[in-house]
């Protein structure tokens, strides 16, 4: 039986992939085999020894300390493209939101009618000061092309939108998607400098945060808009309230509200809700309990943000399972361990991803406990793990 820990409020639509004849799942588990999460933090998280994968159903994964996990043994998944149609439909939301004064026209209509003014005539006489310009004919600037960015990028071109993208790291299966009408430019001074919408689709990490700044925004156009569904991190709070003030930024639309954005004016601040529809809790949880299951029953693994994609039928009688330091010699030396008790190979495969490598290999026999010590005592070795098939 597989202890699952959920850490957030799971759909049912993944759980129900996690038969409870092979795994029992709660949000109460202790030293549990695998965590189900979305957005809680992990951060300061004590892993205990048992815990051999962390699925994140959803995109981001800043909220996991993945290099920790790295150094344990753990792999960390999440759901890549799952929440992308949802996030998309949000950020076409905020185009319209950025550009027509919409949520702040909505809140005078509301005043109107709490001052027990004739509402019906007031709005016509006042609503000049909620004018705001038209999409088509604009340009756009779309800050990372992946799951989510090419979408937004398809969809604004429809809109008649002028589309500019930068994404140094562009994937070939996010090139293939990508709509020929885009701009692809080589740095973000040209977003910057050329866009009336800006809208950011990259991961938070050392290089992307504050990328929003006063330094930036100085390139910028006057009254330019900005839209922030990716992390909130990623924009300078400080920064943005101050050109806010000036108007150099026409309107913030953020889905990660802090207090000082909260009430700030042009600010629109969702309550992060970008993946939130039932379809993308769906999808996110089927993904991510399914990549959970495959792990841990069979050893494989797709869409891990530290380790390599690793997928192989079962041969054989046992199945060993080696995650260790991508470093010289690492095969070889298991391998070693195993000739003399005489273990025949039927299959195996070994893959490496940046600084770490994972290793199965299906044997004709059952893998003894000493060999199993022999192998977690070999320098770059950081996880072992037998499945008997
Ligand atoms: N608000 C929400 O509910 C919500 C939902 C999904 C995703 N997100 C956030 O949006 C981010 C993007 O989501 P996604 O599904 O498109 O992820 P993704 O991994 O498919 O795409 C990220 C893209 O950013 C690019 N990139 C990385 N570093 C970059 C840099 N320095 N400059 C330019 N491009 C860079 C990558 O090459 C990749 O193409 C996630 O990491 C997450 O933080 C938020
Ligand atoms: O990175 C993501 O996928 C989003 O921020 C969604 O987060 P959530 O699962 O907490 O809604």
């Amino acid at each position: 039986m597989f202890r699952i820990k959920t850490l957030n409020r799971i759909s049912p639509a993944g759980l129900s992939k996690l038969d409870n004849t092979r795994f029992s799942v709660g949000d109460e588990t202790d030293n549990p085999d695998g965590i189900l999460v979305r957005s809680s933090e992990m951060g300061d998280y004590v892993f205990p020894d048992t815990l051999r994968a962390i699925a994140r159903a959803g995109a981001g994964t800043n909220n996991i300390p993945v290099a920790r996990c790295s150094e344990a043994g753990i792999v960390v998944f999440n759901t890549p493209g799952a929440n992308a149609n949802a996030v998309k439909e949000l950020v076409l939301c905020s185009l319209f939101l950025s550009s027509r004064k919409i949520v702040s026209g909505i809140d005078w209509v509301k005043q109107l009618a709490r001052k027990g003014e004739d509402v019906a005539a007031a709005v016509e006489k006042g609503k000049a000061a909620f004018v705001g310009p038209e999409l088509e004919g604009k340009s756009l600037g779309i800050v990372g092309l992946g799951a989510v960015g090419v979408q937004v990028a398809n969809v604004a071109v429809k809109l008649g939108m002028k589309v500019y993208g930068y994404d140094p790291f562009l994937s070939v299966e996010h090139a293939l998607n990508l709509t020929r009408s885009i701009h692809r430019v080589m740095d973000l001074e040209s977003i910057y400098k050329t866009c009336d919408y800006i809208t950011l689709h990259v991961p938070l990490n050392p290089e992307t945060k504050g990328m929003i700044n006063t330094d930036s925004i100085h390139m910028m156009k006057g009254h330019v808009r900005i839209i922030n569904l990716a992390r909130g991190e990623l924009v300078d709070t400080k920064d943005i309230l101050e050109a806010l003030e000036t108007g150099k930024v026409g309107c913030y639309i953020t889905d990660f509200p802090n207090n000082d954005l909260a009430l700030a004016k042009n600010v629109v601040a969702i309550p992060h809700l970008g993946a939130s529809t039932p379809e993308s809790e769906d999808n996110c949880a089927a993904m991510a309990a399914m990549e959970l299951k495959d792990y841990l029953e069979n050893g494989n693994i797709k869409n891990s943000v530290n380790l390599p994609d690793v997928s192989m039928e079962f041969s054989g009688m046992d199945r060993l399972c080696v995650i260790h330091k991508n470093i010289p010699n690492m095969l070889g030396s298991i391998i070693s361990i195993l000739s003399p008790e005489n273990m025949n190979i039927e299959n195996m495969v070994n893959k490496s991803k940046k600084d770490y490598a994972y290793t199965m290999l299906d044997v004709n026999s059952k893998v003894p406990e000493n060999v199993i010590d022999k192998i977690k005592a070999v320098e770059g070795v950081l996880r072992v793990r037998v499945i008997h098939h």
